[in-house]
């Protein structure tokens, strides 16, 4: 049997991996800060952005075969050891964070049909069953995979699937409610002055959007599996364009139903609550039934994946060769088992700080800016260097175009995610200084340069910081 991904597996895998939990919440997520035109203008830069940096992978994917397995090694080639191991790390953590969340939003999902309000069982998906059930949950998945990753892909087919119906339910009932006045009243939000300009409003959109288009690079870091190199490119293209266009008419149809406050104060999984509005109750009940196979679909490949970062970085030098261990069923067990641990622990850190899926999310994204930022360097960079060009100077100019503006929309993602969520990725990544270092121990290489021991001084410098405004609140967890 032939076990390589042909054309429709990758797209059905990155559709799998990037639409989840994201979409649901998305109406709130977006009004909670913007009026209908800037939002509307939030996924134009998004839209531009995102389809370049799609490109620049599809380019990279052809350009660099020898480069399998994901956005870092990408990181690393084009920016040397000490950043793509960050690369490698940030995402690591940004996927277990990811998935801290999405154990957290099912069960707030389940309060819907199980909590009343004077008895909450699952609340926001911190209460202490919650997260006993969502530890549950996670090891149930950590067993799963143990035992071979051929499941999870069978299982990734039938959830994304499963997933689409309610949201085309959704998109139709939505636009066929949809209002212009309700639309275009106060468009640009200027009569809610807790808003801001709409520079702040198009700003705070970002972090929402990106964390939708997380998972665009899952047919890159699968390319080995791939049966046609052609189709990684053409699938990350394709999925992106289709999951870009649900999200615009999710966001955008909803503010034809109701305006920016009403969605601002409506309760997470907000499609719910806007579907039950227009259909009646069913449509409540049929959106939180979408969401939790949605995310115990997505939460397994996400496993999957997430396992796939330590284990190629092991094999690549960029991890301790420890973490490429297998088990006899080919799965990465060490690098698996070390996931689920910090899932687990994360989660604890959860219940104590009692914070929420939209918290993680914020975190989890601001942690995957290193990576994603990096990979549009890098293209940029082939282009500049212009040595795979030597036959193609048309193709040249092109990709200097699209990686340029993968590039300034990477910066602009980094200033748009403010100053304390720098600090706090600091916090983030500082621990994975003693990885690195073991790293090049075990691989009997040089210990840190200077570059790289100055570019450590800064980090750990901004890891305090953080860690001190975290202490007193001033960078809120919850
Ligand atoms: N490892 C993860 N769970 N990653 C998060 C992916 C987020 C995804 N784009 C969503 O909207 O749900």
């Amino acid at each position: 049997m032939d076990k390589k991904l042909g054309l429709g597996a990758l797209i059905s895998l990155v559709i799998g991996s990037m639409v989840g939990a994201g979409v649901f919440s998305l109406p709130q997520n977006i009004a909670a800060h913007a009026s209908a035109g800037a939002v509307a203008l939030g996924w134009a830069i998004t839209g531009i952005g995102m389809i370049c940096l799609a490109l620049v992978y599809q380019n990279l994917s052809m350009r660099r075969p020898d480069l399998d397995g994901g956005i870092f090694s990408y990181a690393k080639a084009g920016f040397g050891d000490f950043v793509g191991f960050n690369a490698a790390w940030g995402y690591w953590l940004c996927q277990l964070l990811a998935n801290v969340s999405y154990a957290i939003v099912v069960f707030s999902a389940l309060s819907y049909f199980f909590d009343t309000p004077d008895n909450v069982i699952f609340g926001d998906g911190n209460t202490p069953v919650a997260i006993t059930l969502a530890s549950l949950l996670i090891w149930s998945v950590h067993a799963l995979v143990l035992r071979g990753i051929q499941v999870a892909a069978l299982v990734n087919i039938v959830t994304t699937i499963a997933k689409m119906v309610p949201l085309i339910v959704f998109c139709v009932a939505v636009l066929l409610a949809f209002n212009m006045e309700t639309f275009t009243l106060d468009i640009w939000g200027q009569g809610n002055t807790e808003l801001g300009s709409v520079m702040d409003q198009v700003k705070s959109t970002m972090k929402v959007t990106l964390w939708v288009f997380i998972g665009i690079e899952g047919a890159v870091v699968v390319s080995a599996r791939a049966r046609h190199r052609k189709d990684v490119g053409r699938a990350t293209v394709l999925a992106l364009l289709g999951a870009l266009a649900l999200y615009v008419m999710v966001t955008l149809f909803s503010l034809g139903v109701m305006n920016q406050p009403q969605l601002a104060a409506l309760k997470n999984p907000s499609t719910a609550m806007i579907l039950e509005a227009v259909v009646g109750p069913w449509g409540a009940w049929l959106i939180n039934i979408g969401l939790v196979i949605s995310v115990m679909g997505a939460l397994l490949s996400w496993t999957v994946l997430a396992a796939e970062v330590p284990y190629i970085a092991g094999k690549t030098g960029v991890f301790p060769a420890w973490f490429a261990k297998e088990n006899k069923n080919g799965s990465p067990q060490v690098s698996l088992w070390c996931s689920t641990c910090l899932v687990q622990a994360f989660l604890i850190i959860i219940y104590f700080q009692s914070s929420t899926y939209l918290a993680l999310v914020n975190i989890a994204t601001s942690a995957a800016l290193v990576p994603y930022v990096f990979s549009g360097a890098y293209g940029l960079k082939l282009a500049l260097q212009g040595t795979t060009y030597e036959h193609q100077p048309h193709q040249r100019k092109r990709d200097l175009l699209l990686a340029l503006v993968a590039t300034v929309y990477g910066c602009w993602l980094v200033y748009a995610a403010g100053v304390e969520y720098l600090l706090l990725v600091a916090l983030l990544y500082s621990p994975g200084i003693f990885i690195y270092w073991k790293a090049r121990q075990h691989h009997g290489l040089r210990s840190l340069n200077r570059l790289e021991r100055g570019m450590t001084a800064a980090l750990l410098g901004c890891a305090v910081l953080a860690f001190y405004k975290v202490m007193d609140g001033t960078i809120p967890l919850h």
